[in-house]
């Protein structure tokens, strides 16, 4: 029996999709003259500012999205989340990863019990542990500080402090604070990566660190392996306890691999993967490299777009706001992909971060209760660092395919250069690009327009640009630790909103298993052949023959 509460929801939808099809008659280029609208499409938060005016919405079609929202029970499903409830339905977990960011005084219990003490616990170990090997109190086996770290592991278990390490970077606190340190990350299980990871330290001051959420996932395992065996080799299996820590919800296995489980930083399972750079996966490397207190600043700024998305209402916050434009984009409007552009290169590893928040997360084409979804859920994600995509992409943005995009730029540079006898700033050449292109996707370039500059009319076709292509502008005052905190959970909360609209679980990932099964027959297949000569079987005429090729190599 169909409830009051879809036939609700139905209508909704309906009335959305009667919007979209008007959308087609409408072009930004008259939206964007209308000023009350511009106004109105233009949210904030400390330090953040959205446009989205240049999104293809009305008023109306964005007052009918946060009806959309209202009628899904979007307010109690956020609710729900924050207060411990098991909403990872297919695994019988809470998804609490802002609890790892809320402050002591905080409570948030999920099998009743509250996890914030739990949290700091891990929080304090962590600070005594960076402090010491920070300062020299933890040395290496042959009483050498450990001023280098390799920070294994693959996925949420590498991603995400891969992007706050690379937008820190050349931020003055944390640069300071990094100094005489080296950062590196091994994810692939490629022998090229372990090269290049470890390629001009010294066993002797390096500090391998094994992050792995289940402590069974083959690439990584398989880089600890051999991380390890560089660290005997050069100084002896003792060795092992002083230049090998973990970050694990499964202490036992470190302790079985070698690792003794006072030097594990703990977390749960109600830490996704791709939401766990704010737990002890994101939290040790970021404090070896940068201390304690920045990363404190970066959990804080978490903590705060967590308030906001928690408390401030659907029309002002930002999360919900950039959640519903990607529900108007994906299912209303048939986009089946969008573009992340920050024009800030400490942001080079944002993309590739929230690829896999978004696209493990919404990947998915049945609700929570089973059922077909039928319709377009999680698009593809994709983006480059401004101006260098404009050089790659960005062609096809402008005239070819139709693609959302989310521009990201910062007020203040991090490191700003002012050349005597330029007429701007290097950063005000940046930001050039970052005012210019949404305005180039908005309003195009008409064939009129070509003939008035005198393009010869053959020419004319390849030099309009229809326009009428959506983006979003955001402008953050400053990238700092807190400020990376802050955009880190605003993009985690924009793909849960979507989520949460679409009926769908964003915290399970069953899709990336089926390659790992197949992965085993394959490894099997390799020893097989490699150690008795085997004969590869059991697989396709494809892939025998692929498995030959290799073999005979
Ligand atoms: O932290 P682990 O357990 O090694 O897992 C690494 C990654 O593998 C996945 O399970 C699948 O890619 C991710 O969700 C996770 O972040």
């Amino acid at each position: 029996m169909v409830s009051v509460v879809e036939t609700d929801v139905a209508a909704a939808l309906d009335a959305l999709k009667n919007a979209a099809s008007a959308a087609d008659d409408m072009h930004l280029r008259d939206l964007l003259m209308d000023e009350d609208r511009c106004a109105a499409m233009v949210a904030s938060h400390t330090g953040f500012l959205l446009d989205y005016s240049r999104q293809r919405l009305t008023k109306d079609s964005m007052s009918l999205l946060f009806d959309l929202a209202r009628r899904v029970g979007l307010s109690d499903k956020i609710a729900a989340m924050f207060n411990g409830d098991k909403i990872n339905t297919t695994e019988g977990r809470s998804v609490l990863h802002v609890a790892l960011r809320a402050p002591k005084t905080a409570s948030i219990t999920t099998d009743g019990t509250d996890v914030v003490p739990a949290v700091h616990e891990v929080l304090d170990k962590i600070k005594g542990f960076t402090d010491k090997v920070r300062s020299g109190a933890w040395v290496g086996a042959t009483g050498k500080t450990l001023t280098d770290v390799v920070a294994i592991g693959i996925g949420g278990s590498y991603l995400g402090p891969e992007f706050v390490f690379e937008a820190l970077r050349m931020d003055p606190k944390a640069s300071a604070a990094a100094s005489g340190r080296r950062l590196r990350f091994l994810a692939n299980v490629d022998p090229v990566d372990v090269a290049r990871a470890r390629e001009g330290l010294n066993p002797e001051t390096t500090l391998v660190l094994v992050i792995s959420k289940t402590f069974t996932t083959a690439e990584t395992m398989l880089n600890a392996r051999t991380m390890r065996a560089w660290i005997v080799k050069a100084l002896g299996s003792d060795a092992v306890a002083k230049h090998m820590v973990a970050v694990s919800t499964n202490l036992k296995g470190v302790e079985a691999f070698g690792i003794n489980p006072e030097n594990a930083f703990g977390f749960w399972d109600w830490v996704g993967g791709r939401y766990s750079v704010s737990s002890a996966v994101g939290v040790v490397p970021l404090a070896l490299q940068y201390g304690f207190d920045v990363v404190s600043n970066f959990l804080a700024g978490a903590h705060d777009m967590d308030e906001h998305f928690k408390t401030a209402p659907a029309e002002q916050n930002l999360p919900v706001i950039m959640g519903l434009i990607g529900v108007w984009n994906s299912t209303f409007l048939g986009y089946s992909t969008r573009a992340l552009l920050p024009y800030q290169q400490a942001l080079l590893k944002l993309a590739p971060h929230i690829q896999q928040v978004d696209m493990e997360s919404n990947g998915k084409r049945v609700r929570l209760d089973g059922s077909e979804l039928n319709m377009e859920a999680g698009p593809i994600n994709f983006g480059e660092p401004g101006t260098n995509g404009q050089h790659s992409f960005y062609q096809l943005i402008h005239q070819g395919r139709l693609v959302p995009c989310d521009f990201v730029a910062v007020i203040k540079s991090q490191v700003p250069v002012s050349l005597p006898g330029e007429p701007v700033s290097n950063h005000d050449e940046l930001m050039s690009n970052f005012f210019a292109q949404p305005d180039a996707l908005a309003f195009g370039k008409s064939a009129e327009q070509c003939r008035v500059e005198g393009i010869r009319e053959e020419l004319v076709p390849h030099k309009t640009f229809r326009g009428n292509r959506p983006s979003s502008s955001m402008l953050i005052d400053e990238l700092n630790a807190f400020t990376v905190g802050q955009l880190l959970a605003l993009f985690e909360h924009r793909t849960v909103v979507e989520g949460f609209i679409w009926g769908i679980n964003s915290f399970d990932q069953w899709g990336v298993e089926l390659g790992k099964v197949l992965a085993k027959d394959v490894r099997t297949q390799l020893t097989a052949s490699r150690s008795d000569g085997a004969d590869v079987s059991g697989f396709n005429p494809s892939t025998t023959m692929l498995l030959k090729k290799y073999l005979s190599g």
